[in-house]
């Protein structure tokens, strides 16, 4: 048996050359998952005017310990008079501060007397005040390039006023899956068949990654058919993936078929599951080099191989740093297993009760046994030829982060 190879000398060779595609303009409302192409400078400063943090009564700390007469009323949205010495001002949170005022009592604090507030002793200056800039000053980095557009970074652009971003175009990702025995939900099944469930999980993964899945087909059962089809698909994509007949059987037409129009790279590596990958460029019309990825047809492995391969091969094209690698954390083994001289990543479920993770691994790790990964949060990795007893740490790798 020829030697393995490493899951990390196949990712590198995966991204060499890879940079990210160019940016456009969009919507910030329609922004959400996608990745900026260049940094967002603040224009105002957030907030934009010194305010008070609670319902009560702003005043002068040093005024603070007497009664002072309630001078005005500053509700949020208004625009305050200067406060005189002495007295004090009935606000609300997120009102703008008066000049001359420099703390604010929140009113379960406060006695009141008709038109009068009897103000506690020794209010420290500052005082449930919020500053202007203390979220973010003008000028400043509000987002870098290569972030993500959460909820938090879609609320901060909102903050701003900013109702369009540059972010990078997604990838526009083909998707091809093969078999004579796959069949397409909805359809009859007949002896020997199976539903394609790699088609609707990749598109998924891929689409969580942040790609457009814009070409799905399956491929065809001759030579001409097969070449024809990856031509096709490399027409309209940045990058092709397949899965199935990348192992060792004579079933299959797409080897030929990319080394016709391309280059085809296949890898044997130290990883279970997902021994074959099948890596190659295809050359498009216009001079565009296409990636093209094939992974294996086993669904498990293939859920595997495009957490491992397709996540960085998205981040590489997105320009977006976190996807190049996955978190990494160590839970409790729940489990005893041992490993040949491939490294196995193991699907694991998560509990994280009494202030300790532990990972339990579902039963049957087939490759083919899909059961393993739904409801897997995490891939606990267990290196190559190594024992596991029950209670060890086992360093995972995290699925729920986006
Ligand atoms: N003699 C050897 N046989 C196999 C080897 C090997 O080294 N020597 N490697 C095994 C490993 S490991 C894997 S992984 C698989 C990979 O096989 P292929 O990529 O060639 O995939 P297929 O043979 O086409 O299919 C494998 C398996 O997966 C099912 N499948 C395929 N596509 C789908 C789909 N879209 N939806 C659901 N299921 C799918 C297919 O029916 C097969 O059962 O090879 C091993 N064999
Ligand atoms: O590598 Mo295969 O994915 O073991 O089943």
């Amino acid at each position: 048996m020829s030697e393995l190879q490493s899951v990390e000398a196949a990712l590198a060779s995966l991204l060499q050359g890879v940079t990210p595609l160019e940016g456009e303009s969009v919507a910030s409302e329609l922004a959400a998952g996608r990745v900026l192409a260049d940094e967002v400078i603040a224009r105002l400063d957030v907030p934009p005017f010194d305010n008070s943090a609670m319902d009560g009564y702003a005043l002068h700390h040093e005024d603070a310990g007497g009664r002072l007469p309630i001078a005005q009323r500053i509700a949020a949205g208004s625009e305050p008079q200067p406060l005189a010495r002495g007295t004090c001002a009935r606000i609300f949170t997120g009102a703008p501060l008066p000049p001359g005022a420099d703390c604010v009592v929140m009113q379960e604090k406060v006695e009141l007397d008709g038109d009068v507030a009897s103000i506690p002793g020794q209010v420290p200056w500052d005082n449930n005040v919020r500053h202007r800039g203390s979220d973010v000053n003008a000028g400043s980095t509000l987002l870098s390039r290569g972030h993500r557009l959460d909820a938090a970074a879609l609320g901060f652009l909102a903050s701003q006023g900013i109702v369009e971003v540059a972010v990078c175009r997604r990838p526009r990702v083909a998707l091809l899956t093969s078999g004579n025995e796959i069949v397409e939900p909805g359809q009859p099944l007949e002896p020997g068949q199976i539903y394609n469930s790699n088609r609707p999980m990749l598109k998924a993964l891929l689409e969580q990654f942040g790609a457009d899945v814009g070409f799905i087909a399956s491929m065809p059962d001759d030579a001409d058919g097969t070449r024809a089809m990856l031509a096709l698909a490399a027409e309209q994509a940045d990058v092709v993936v397949s899965t199935g007949g990348v192992s060792v059987g004579e079933e299959d037409h797409v080897k030929p078929a990319i080394e016709a129009i391309g280059r085809l790279d296949l890898w044997r590596l130290a990883l279970k599951p997902g021994k074959p990958l099948a890596l190659g460029r295809l050359d498009a019309s216009d001079g565009r080099e296409v990636r093209f990825v094939g992974l294996p047809g086993n669904p498990v492995s293939s859920f595997v191989a495009a957490w491992l391969f397709l996540r960085p091969l998205m981040g590489a094209l997105l320009g977006c740093p976190r996807f190049a690698n996955l978190p990494k954390f160590h839970a409790r083994a729940a489990f005893d297993t041992r490993t040949g001289p491939r490294r196995h990543y193991m699907r694991v479920a998560l509990n994280m009760a009494e202030g300790e993770v532990t990972a339990h691994a579902f039963p049957d790790q087939g490759s083919g046994v899909l059961a393993s990964c739904v409801g897997a949060d995490a891939l606990a990795l267990i290196p190559a030829d190594t024992h596991i007893a029950e209670g060890d740490s086992v360093e995972c790798l995290w699925l729920r982060g986006g």
